[in-house]
């Protein structure tokens, strides 16, 4: 094609002034071609340019080496760079058209947890991790994260050489970065699919996020997955996948959650709630407790999760709630159960405060409606959270106006009330409290409480916090769990049956619960637990109950407790109450599919950890074998008075011998007396520990 005549023929008025300007080339001893085609574009400041006197020399060079007139090697890259030009255009509409007529798409925002978890799986794919465009992140672990042995390593040179205390200093920046795909389109393939994903972001303008109520933009992230074809099912199995494999990797974890600061939670549902821990799964041998206590409540629970549940309860009119009361001395283990259910059902668990001082009666409301449809909820030390009924003369007036207008709240108070003729307020009385506050009661309130936090900081009244557990508008389906340290204290509507189905109690250690604590932690990890049902284990004096049995379990259709082996009979009306349970999980069971293994079968992981500083106390290390244990631990629980130790502070005597079970019996008798006397002088400075 000859080029010349083509441009000749497109544009007359430009060659023209090409023309004129090849003559002026020519007195300069210039080439025809490029140069008369720039001159005019270019007007004369080219002679005095070294840059184009450059660009000239090599024109030149070119010309005469190759023998071509590079005029066209300048225009066919011109050419090409156009056919790019057009073919991207031509690309980006038949793509859109093809998106929009001939592909499936799911957008994916990053305000839900399935960003996360789509995120994690595709920074693991061998495509994606060749890519060339990604984005680097810090990959900071959690507490409970399995570290691998290059991260230990860095951990153990420490700054003095020795070699025996870790050192752990720019930790997270000697950590290998995660590498996921950075903004823009990308590619790959899952299950012989071809799948694109676009990761995009935009600021949106919020009026009202920002911190002291300015308004601040906001990122936000989206990704969309497309794949061909106008079904987007192969995309939800790719989801289903991610979040498969995501679930796979927090298997036994319990994951915690509290509400979110008050800024996000104006936006509702799932950002009400954060995610603040996702612990191991505590396993529920770990605690000590009662066998018929923890039988009566697992198979509650089991019961009331099932899938049939809602039907029945839906039969009969009654609300589809659970709660349970736990209480007992501080560090005797209602924390730990909690976390233990939730484990064995793989629930996560919402934790709130009462006294959180930015929650009011509407926020905890929308908390509980918020909530999914199967999860704990976890009340903790609900005697301090300083409820008091709306008409108590003696309580502020709340941070909401809920209590006054709440037809339901006052209908329950009302009937509380009428339980206790004494306890109704007369009209008189009811009339006072609704009175407006003036400077005096301000300043007497002052005096009673000693400061003014403690007059903020009591947000939610009794009313509020009936009417958002189990007020008209509450949530169905969850399990609250309630604890406290003085059930006496707690008013009776609170805990009248209906929110408190099953009240546990929690005691001090009895001589059998140190001796399991005992054998708790000296036990090899990992280890079946033969010591306890040792039949070598002499019996506790004053005790003489049989050490339980390991046993099995499985649950049939209707979710009742079936198919027990081994299991020690202990109820004699409720027949699925009748086993112990370590219950193995995964996240998120199917109730129906529960089984239990033996009651020994540790699932805690061993620790992979390996600690330098262990050296000289693996000198020390006194290693007991499983009979022997048994008969130490024996011998640890007759030395210690039984209801006067809560398990945690036997714990923590433990905790500071954990290598050393011997030296831990040897001291126990010094600990006990110097326990005793110093809970008799009511110091809170141990002497012993
Ligand atoms: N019954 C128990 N079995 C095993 N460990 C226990 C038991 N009770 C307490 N512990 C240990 O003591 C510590 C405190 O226990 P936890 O927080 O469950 O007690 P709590 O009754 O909830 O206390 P508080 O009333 O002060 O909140 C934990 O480390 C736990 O492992």
């Amino acid at each position: 094609m000859n080029f010349n005549s083509l441009l000749r023929g497109a544009l007359p008025t430009f060659v023209a002034n090409a023309d004129h300007a090849s003559n002026i080339s020519a007195e300069n001893g210039l080439p025809d071609g490029l140069l008369d085609t720039l001159s005019p574009l270019l007007g004369m400041g080219f002679q005095l340019n070294p840059l184009m006197r450059l660009f000239m020399i090599l024109y030149n060079l070119v010309g005469s080496h190759l023998g071509i007139d590079p005029t066209y090697i300048i225009t066919s890259v011109g050419f090409l760079w156009a056919v790019n030009k057009v073919w991207d255009q031509l690309y980006a509409t038949f793509y859109g058209l093809a998106r929009q007529y001939f592909m499936a798409n799911i957008e994916v925002s990053n305000s839900d947890d399935i960003y996360y978890h789509l995120m994690k799986w595709l920074a693991a794919q061998p495509k994606m991790v060749d890519s060339r465009s990604l984005t680097a992140e810090t990959a900071s672990k959690g507490a409970w994260e399995e570290e691998d042995e290059s991260e230990l390593q860095t951990a153990r040179v420490s700054p003095d050489g020795s070699g025996i205390f870790l050192n752990f200093s720019n930790q997270e920046a000697q950590a290998a970065p995660r590498f996921t795909p950075a903004m823009g389109v990308h590619d790959f393939w899952f299950r012989g699919r071809y799948f694109k994903l676009h990761r995009k972001q935009e600021s949106l303008f919020d009026p009202s996020a920002g911190a002291n109520g300015m308004p601040q933009y906001k990122d936000k992230e989206t990704l969309v997955l497309s794949c061909f074809g106008r079904s987007p099912e192969p995309i939800k199995q790719l989801l289903q996948h991610a979040k498969g494999q995501y679930y796979l990797d927090h298997q036994a974890k319990t994951i915690v959650r509290r509400p979110s600061p008050q800024a996000m939670r104006r936006y509702g549902q799932r950002h009400s709630w954060q995610q603040v821990a996702n612990r191991p799964v505590r396993p529920m041998q770990t605690v000590v407790l009662d066998d018929e206590q923890k039988i009566r409540i697992l198979s509650d629970m089991n019961e009331y999760l099932h899938p049939a549940t809602p039907r029945w309860y839906a039969n009969r009119g009654i609300p589809l709630r659970r709660g349970y009361l736990f209480h007992g001395p501080p560090g005797t283990g209602k924390t730990s159960l909690s976390f233990a259910l939730a484990g064995v059902f793989g629930l996560d668990i919402y934790v709130i405060s009462l006294l959180d001082p930015t929650l009011t009666e509407e926020d905890l409301l929308a908390l509980f409606t918020s909530l999914p449809r199967r999860c704990v909820v976890l009340l903790e030390d609900i005697d301090t959270a300083g409820l008091k009924r709306s008409d108590d003369p003696e309580a502020p007036p709340t941070s909401s106006s809920s209590d006054d207008d709440d037809e339901k709240s006052t209908k329950e108070q009302e009937k509380a009330d009428g339980k206790d003729k004494d306890k109704k307020p007369s009209k008189k009385t009811r009339h006072k409290s609704k009175k407006k506050w003036n400077v005096s009661d301000l300043a007497r309130e002052l005096k009673r409480h000693g400061n003014i936090d403690s007059i903020e900081k009591k947000g939610i009244s009794l009313s509020g916090l009936l009417n958002a557990i189990d007020g008209v508008a509450s949530h169905e389906g969850r399990v609250l769990i309630m604890t406290t340290n003085k059930p006496e204290t707690l008013d009776e509507a609170l805990i009248r049956p209906g929110r408190v189905d099953l009240q546990v109690t929690f005691t001090n250690a009895t001589q059998q619960q140190a001796r399991e604590l005992f054998i708790r932690m000296y036990e090899p990890d990992s280890s079946c637990r033969a010591a306890l049902s040792s039949p070598l284990a002499p019996p506790l004096t004053p005790f003489s109950e049989p050490p339980p049995t390991p046993f099995s379990l499985s649950s049939d259709k209707d979710g009742n407790l079936t198919d027990v082996s081994g299991a020690t009979e202990i109820g004699d009306d409720d027949a699925s109450a009748i086993v112990v349970a370590t219950i193995t999980t995964t996240k998120k069971p199917a109730p129906l599919k529960l089984t239990a293994t033996t009651l020994y079968n540790s699932n805690s992981s061993s620790s992979s950890s390996i600690i330098a500083a262990d050296r000289d106390n693996e000198k020390a290390e006194d290693k007991l074998r499983p009979a022997e244990l048994s008969h130490v631990a024996t011998q640890f629980a007759a030395k210690i008075p039984p209801g006067q130790f809560s398990p945690a502070e036997l714990q923590g005597f433990l905790l500071k011998r954990k290598k050393t079970p011997r030296r831990a019996l040897g001291e126990v008798e010094g600990w006990v007396a110097g326990m005793m006397a110093l809970k008799a002088s009511r110091t809170r400075v141990l002497a012993v520990q």
